[in-house]
């Protein structure tokens, strides 16, 4: 914006010089647009409005400088920055139909204006426009796909456990408060669970931490399959698992986590010959009672996982 802004100053003094005033003002009024967009911009919520308030008025100005009679043919040169601009403020789609429909806009302008390239045998210059015009459709377009895919594959590995394939502590939080405010607003309970396999170590101890590893994926699997699509289960580390509970009070979440408990226990390690037999303790928290922040509910849930293993573990404790 702050470029445009430049731009459409230094357009309007050379245009008022050259008495162009209509396309001179347009440009003038395209800056001082620019800059009062880019204090908006920083503060709104409807970034997309805003951008499309921004991009086709200038867009179109661009479309008109290329119609004025008086305007040099250069101003087609400006029509490169199209499908750059548009697929960096509108991304991968929006950006490409904005991008095609100005490109054939400011095409049809271009030879309308210069009518000579269509009746000589200028096919090599048509060519030559174009071609380097899809070009540089094509490469904003492909550049744009794969940052878009770059920025996804890096906000799932930030979010995901990299052993489990399960969510991180990372999006544990964010899914909590995004949970918490649904709560708040439906008035409708919210539990948490924190989950630890009994002797983990004798595992490691005796089999191997690959074999760990492979246990660890196991019962990662086994929470996925069991718990509801609307339920987040996560590792957050080592032998921990935590599972959000939405819509779900006290009592439903003991039943929960009695259900994870025997599943667990039911479903021992298989790999080959090899059965090894798991049991897990578990906490319950419930949002409200037991605390509001997340910091505050694992902290219940963690002290109840511990009192789970102080009365003989491969049990569920909701109290205390
Ligand atoms: N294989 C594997 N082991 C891990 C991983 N993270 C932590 N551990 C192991 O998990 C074990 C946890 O041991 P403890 O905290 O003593 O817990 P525990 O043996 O399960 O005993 P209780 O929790 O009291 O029943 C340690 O041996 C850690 O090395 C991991 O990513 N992979």
């Amino acid at each position: 914006m702050i470029i445009t802004a430049l731009c459409g100053m230094l357009f309007f003094v050379i245009n008022s010089r050259r008495g162009v005033m209509i396309l001179a003002y347009l440009e003038l009024g395209a800056a001082v647009a620019s800059l009062a967009l880019y204090i908006v911009v920083r503060r709104t919520r409807r970034l997309l409005l805003w951008t499309l308030l921004y991009l086709i008025p200038f867009l179109t100005i661009m479309m008109i400088a290329l119609y004025m009679p008086r305007s040099s043919p250069s101003v087609f040169l400006w029509v490169y920055i199209v499908p750059v601009l548009c697929h960096l403020l509108l991304g991968q789609r929006l950006g490409l139909a904005v991008s095609v429909f100005y490109i054939l806009v400011a095409l049809v302008m271009f030879l309308y204006k210069n009518p000579a390239y269509l009746h000589s045998n200028q096919y090599a210059e048509i060519a030559n426009i174009t071609l380097s015009l899809a070009a540089t459709l094509a490469f904003a377009y492909v550049y744009e796909f794969s940052s878009h895919r770059s920025r996804s594959d890096l906000m799932v590995m930030a979010s995901t456990d990299p052993l489990t394939r399960l969510a991180n502590l990372y999006r544990f939080r964010e899914a909590f408060d995004y949970e918490k405010r649904r709560a708040l607003r439906l008035n409708s309970p919210l539990s948490v669970l924190v989950l630890d396999l009994d002797h983990f170590k004798a595992v490691n101890d005796s089999h191997g931490h690959k074999v760990g590893d492979l246990v660890l994926i196991h019962v990662a699997q086994r929470l996925r399959e069991r718990l509801r699509g609307t339920d987040l289960p996560c590792r957050v580390g080592g032998e921990e698992f935590t599972v959000l509970l939405p819509d779900t009070g006290r009592d439903e979440a003991v039943l929960v986590a009695e259900t994870l408990r025997e599943l667990i226990e039911q479903q021992p390690y298989r790999g080959g010959r090899l059965v090894i037999p798991l049991s897990c303790s578990i906490g319950v928290a419930e949002w409200g009672a037991d605390g509001d922040t997340i910091d505050e509910l694992v902290e219940a849930a963690d002290q109840r996982l511990y009192i789970a293993k102080q009365r003989g573990r491969n049990q569920v404790v909701a109290e205390g």
